[in-house]
C-alpha cells in the first residue's frame, strides 16, 4: 500500500488558499507518484487560528467534505483527510475525515482530547463519540489527532479492534519534538502496527512546528522520516502482512491479562 504524506505549511486563517494548495499538490506530486493513500495534517484548512474559527470553520463538514470527495474520485486515491475546524449545532469540533478512492466517506472522527496548553477547551468542543476502526482496500485502520497520541488507551482500543495501521495527523510543536517521536515509536511497538503521521511545518503565532512526519513499521523501525523545516512529500510503501508476522513473533496480544488491568476502566 503506497502512501504519500503531505508535510504541509498551512496558510493561517485562509481555507481557500489551503484548498488550492492541496489541489495543486494532488495534481502534481500525487499524480507523479500514484499512491494508494494520501495523508494530510491536522487543521489544514485554517491552522490554529482559534480566535477566528467562529467565522472560518466549516459548517456541518462543508465545504471540506465535498472538496475531498471530489478530489479522491478525480485522482482515484484514498484520502486520510487530516482534520479541520467544523461547526455543528453551534459547537466547533476538530474533525478528521477519511474518503475512499470512489469519493465515498469512510470515517469521521472528532478529536477527543483537547489541549490545555493551547487553551483549546475555550474554543473547541471535544469529540464525544468513540474512535473506530475503518477499512481501505481490506486493511484495518485507526486515526488519532495530535494530542490523542499521548493517550495509549485510545491507540490500544483501535489495535484491539484490529487496526493494522494507525494514522496520526498533527500540528505538533518543535518544543516537544522528542515526545512526538518517542510516543509514535511507543504506539507502534506496543500495538505492533504501522504508525503513519503527517505533521505540519512552519510557524504560527510564535509557535514553531516540527514536521518530522513518520512512517514506522510494526517492529518499531522508522522507515521514512520527514525533515523538521521543509515542506515535502514523503512517499513510502507499507507491507501490511508484516503486522501479522510481528504479532506472531512477539505475541503481545496473546499474552495480555486484561482482567488485571483494573485502572483501564477508571
Ligand atoms: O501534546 C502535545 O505536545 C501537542 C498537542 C498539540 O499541539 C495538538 O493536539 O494540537
Amino acid at each position: 500500500m503506497k502512501h504519500a504524506i503531505y508535510q504541509m505549511d498551512i496558510v493561517p486563517g485562509d481555507p481557500e488558499s489551503n484548498r488550492k494548495r492541496i489541489k495543486e499538490w494532488l495534481a502534481t506530486q500525487v499524480e507523479q507518484e500514484k499512491p494508494d493513500v494520501v495523508v494530510l495534517p491536522e487543521m489544514w484548512t485554517t491552522a490554529y487560528t482559534l480566535e477566528q474559527l467562529e467565522d472560518i470553520a466549516d459548517l456541518d463538514g462543508e465545504p471540506t467534505r465535498s472538496f475531498l470527495k471530489d478530489l479522491a474520485k478525480q485522482h482515484r486515491v484514498h484520502i486520510i483527510g487530516g482534520s479541520f475546524a467544523n461547526k455543528v449545532d453551534g459547537a466547533i469540533y476538530n474533525t478528521a475525515l477519511v474518503v475512499n478512492n470512489a469519493g465515498e466517506e469512510v470515517y469521521t472522527y472528532d478529536k477527543i482530547h483537547l489541549v490545555p496548553m493551547l487553551n483549546e477547551p475555550a474554543y473547541l468542543a471535544g469529540g464525544n463519540k468513540q474512535a473506530h476502526v475503518f477499512e481501505l482496500d481490506g486493511v484495518k485502520m485507526g486515526l488519532l489527532i495530535c494530542f490523542d497520541l499521548r493517550f495509549p488507551e485510545l491507540a490500544r482500543e483501535l489495535a484491539l479492534a484490529g487496526a493494522e495501521v494507525i494514522y496520526t495527523v498533527a500540528e505538533w510543536p518543535s518544543a516537544r519534538k522528542d515526545h512526538w517521536k518517542a510516543l509514535q515509536l511507543a504506539r507502534a511497538i506496543e500495538n505492533q502496527c504501522y504508525v503513519i503521521s503527517s505533521n505540519r511545518i512552519g510557524d504560527y503565532d510564535g509557535v514553531l512546528f516540527c514536521g518530522t512526519s513518520l512512517v514506522i513499521d510494526p517492529w518499531g523501525t522508522i522507515i521514512k522520516e520527514g525533515s523538521e523545516k521543509n515542506e515535502e512529500t514523503l512517499v513510502e510503501t507499507i507491507t501490511v502482512s508484516n503486522v501479522d508476522r510481528i504479532r506472531k513473533e512477539v505475541p503481545v496480544f496473546a499474552s495480555r491479562v486484561p482482567e488485571l488491568y483494573k485502572g483501564w476502566q477508571q
